[in-house]
């Protein structure tokens, strides 16, 4: 028998229809376009489609994580809450949106679901230590949880984004900013979302170690010399990943700085370059670095060196959380095509690059799609190494959390 959450009746029937279509990216551009031009009712008609297809393409997948996994009592809370806001959506299939107070009831919807899901990742987080307290994880079992999350976050960005692009649009919950097309920014200043970034990660820095690094920030605007840097983008997006970083760095730093000394933090430095395609944020700390073994398991969801935080969440945001900061804010930067690597120098410091795309004609949605080359990475057997000495990380996981 399985342990998940089983769905009966026409539910059923439906997820498994509408798992069999794959989702339509859209690209920065088209929401933009479709922002600017479109009404409520073109709006209505796609995404009572398209929600149910990009949900039921992650439930189809939830199924097949690790039978453990989906024992765990927050994994079955997250899959109940997809289920019913998947028959949620489904209300809407067949309504003629001519009909006074579908569209508005629709709008209504949309704000109860996405308040559903306001804990998912927090939610799944748990599901996971959960799995760890209670069962030995075994590599394969990693992996597969590991590339599950991978697909599972990144379709829930997206379920979001098609969300409040929707609610900003078309619902009471306007967007404050005239200029703002739902949640995008045509016109997104990299370095005010940089100088909010790093001033609230610095209040918390202060609350926590009572004192904080300075950065430095150097622009390079390759496309139009001398002009401020500004690209099409998702304001919160692009927060959310330099929150993360600079989180991240003033740790370091602080923590590497010797206690004894009276010198004053080494300042992190922050370069914004902005080419023809790519827009690059490199943020370079002196906070020691780590070694090259653990760059790996930075982006793994089993991983932090900082203590677990309280579960619920207590009033003051911890420093470091569950460890999600650095695979979470590259499924921000991938969404759109993006990326986010690190380079470590062990006993000097780390830079993480940011990259986004510059031109939003070429920022498309990069979405998990259901199939069976994805099922086969819940299956496949543990392939054993075929290089000798293959990169093993100085600690095992459990140990490096411990530290
Ligand atoms: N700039 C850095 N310098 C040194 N170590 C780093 C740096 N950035 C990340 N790390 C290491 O990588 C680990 C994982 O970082 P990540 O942001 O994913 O999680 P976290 O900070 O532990 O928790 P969370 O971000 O969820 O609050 C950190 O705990 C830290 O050990």
């Amino acid at each position: 028998m399985r342990l998940s959450v089983r769905v009966f009746g026409r539910a059923a029937q439906m997820l498994e229809y509408y798992s069999h279509f794959n989702p339509s990216p859209l690209s920065m551009h088209q929401f933009i376009e479709f922002g600017k031009k479109s009404s409520e009712r073109a709006s209505f008609l796609f995404l009572r489609k398209e929600l149910p297809v990009r949900l039921a393409n992650i439930m189809a997948e939830i199924h097949l994580l690790p039978e453990t996994l989906l024992a765990m009592p927050s994994v079955k809370h997250v899959q109940s809450w997809y289920i019913r806001s998947f028959q949620e959506v489904l209300d809407f299939d067949t309504l003629d949106p001519d009909r006074p107070g579908v569209l508005p009831k629709f709008c209504e919807a949309l704000a109860t679901i996405r308040n559903r899901h306001t804990d998912v990742v927090q939610t799944m987080a748990q599901g996971v230590v959960e799995l760890k307290e209670s069962h030995i994880v075994d590599t394969q079992t990693e992996n597969s949880i590991q590339y599950f999350l991978d697909r599972f976050y990144m379709s829930r960005i997206s379920i979001r984004m098609l969300i409040n692009q929707h609610s900003l649009l078309f619902g009471k919950e306007l967007n404050g900013n005239r200029r703002h097309i739902g949640s995008i920014d045509p016109s997104c200043n990299v370095l005010s979302v940089l100088k909010d970034a790093f001033e609230n990660a610095r209040f918390l820095c202060e609350q926590y170690y009572l004192g904080s690094p300075d950065v430095v920030v150097t622009e390079h605007n390759a496309v139009n010399p001398g002009r401020a840097i500004e690209v099409v983008y998702v304001p919160s997006h692009l927060y959310h990943i330099l929150f993360e970083l600079f989180k991240n760095a003033m740790r370091a730093v602080v923590e590497f700085h010797d206690p004894k000394s009276s010198a004053p933090y080494s300042p992190i430095n922050v370069v914004i370059v902005k080419g023809k395609h790519d827009l690059t944020i490199k943020m370079s700390d002196l906070g020691g670095g780590f070694p090259l073994d653990n760059l790996e398991l930075l982006f793994r969801y089993m991983y932090s060196t900082a203590p677990q935080p309280p579960m619920p969440e207590s009033d003051g945001a911890p420093l470091a959380g569950y460890g999600y900061g650095l695979p979470l804010s590259r499924l921000y930067a991938k969404y759109f095509q993006g990326d986010l690597k690190i380079s470590s120098y062990e006993g000097y410091g780390t830079d993480a690059v940011v990259y986004l795309k510059a031109v939003e004609s070429e920022a498309n949605e990069m979405l998990p799609v259901f199939n069976k080359a994805s099922s086969r990475h819940y299956v496949r057997a543990l392939q054993a190494s075929d290089w000798s000495n293959s990169l093993t990380p100085s600690k095992p996981l459990g140990q490096v959390r411990a530290l």
